[in-house]
């Protein structure tokens, strides 16, 4: 279904209820540039670092998009857990899980308060930026610390430049991409008030920097583009 969430005007801020939930895979294709790409980059190095009956944690999985696209590809025995504290989101994960006939697991739970097992890999795809920065920095160590040795952390976001100019082209490049893919400028406004304070983004500096004082012995950019950014992050 098409995303026309923002035609009207808006009463609320963003939130991931049934309506968003509606016609959530059609607004991340046409609101995340190479979103894609991120996901083909995503399941590349999960794949890659994921061991014969190892386990893979899917963090704000959504309508579970990446953990089906893994699954595909999957060769050996592994745990595919997707978390979501969405029901609406949930419902549809199930739908599609259960239609491809994927064994992946979708649980309705908070991502900060999660009794995570050991694992292989942990994804979090646009989702950080949606918790609080003051529990974030905690959420990523706990990822840390249940990461085997030599595990990954794949995620994506959205990231801003503190360079005040740059930082202003940034979000002009990626207006201009929104249009392109059909949006009004009407639309894109509405949508950026919903979002005010609720999607609260770091710089790429930042996000490595989170990253590394969690515990991470490294981590690095798989993907840019313009305000948007895949990275990894290993531990040793
Ligand atoms: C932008 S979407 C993620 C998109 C998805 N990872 C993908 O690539 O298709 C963010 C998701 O995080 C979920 N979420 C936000 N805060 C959460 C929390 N504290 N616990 C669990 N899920 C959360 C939302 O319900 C939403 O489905
Ligand atoms: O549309 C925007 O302005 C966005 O920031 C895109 C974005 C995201 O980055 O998570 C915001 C909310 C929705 O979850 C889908 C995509």
């Amino acid at each position: 279904m098409n995303d026309k969430v923002f035609t009207k005007p808006i009463k609320k801020q963003f939130e991931f209820d049934e309506e968003v939930a509606a016609v959530f895979d059609d607004m991340l294709e046409r609101s995340v540039p190479f979103y894609k790409e991120a996901q083909k980059i995503t399941e590349f190095f999960a794949l890659k670092n994921l061991n014969e009956n190892g386990r893979i944690y899917d963090l704000g999985c959504s309508t579970a998009s990446t953990l089906l696209s893994i699954h595909r590809k999957l060769s050996n025995k592994a745990e595919l857990i997707g978390l979501d504290n969405s029901e609406a989101m949930l419902t549809r994960a199930r739908k599609k899980c259960e239609a491809y006939g994927a064994d992946i697991e979708v649980c309705n739970a908070d991502i900060l308060s999660y009794d995570y097992k050991e694992a292989d890999v942990f994804i979090s795809n646009y989702t950080l930026q949606f918790i609080r920065p003051l529990v974030r920095e905690e959420l990523v160590k706990k990822i840390a610390v249940s990461l085997k040795k030599e595990g990954v952390f794949i995620f994506s976001e959205k990231v801003i430049s503190h360079h005040p100019k740059l930082n202003k082209e940034l979000i002009e490049c990626y207006y201009d991409f929104k249009k392109e893919q059909g949006y009004s400028e009407y639309e894109i406004m509405q949508k950026r008030e919903a979002l005010e304070n609720v999607l609260v983004p770091y710089s790429e500096e930042e996000n490595i920097k989170m990253a590394l004082n969690a515990g991470f012995s490294h981590c690095e950019v798989l993907l840019r583009w313009a305000n948007f950014a895949t990275f990894i992050a290993v531990k040793e």
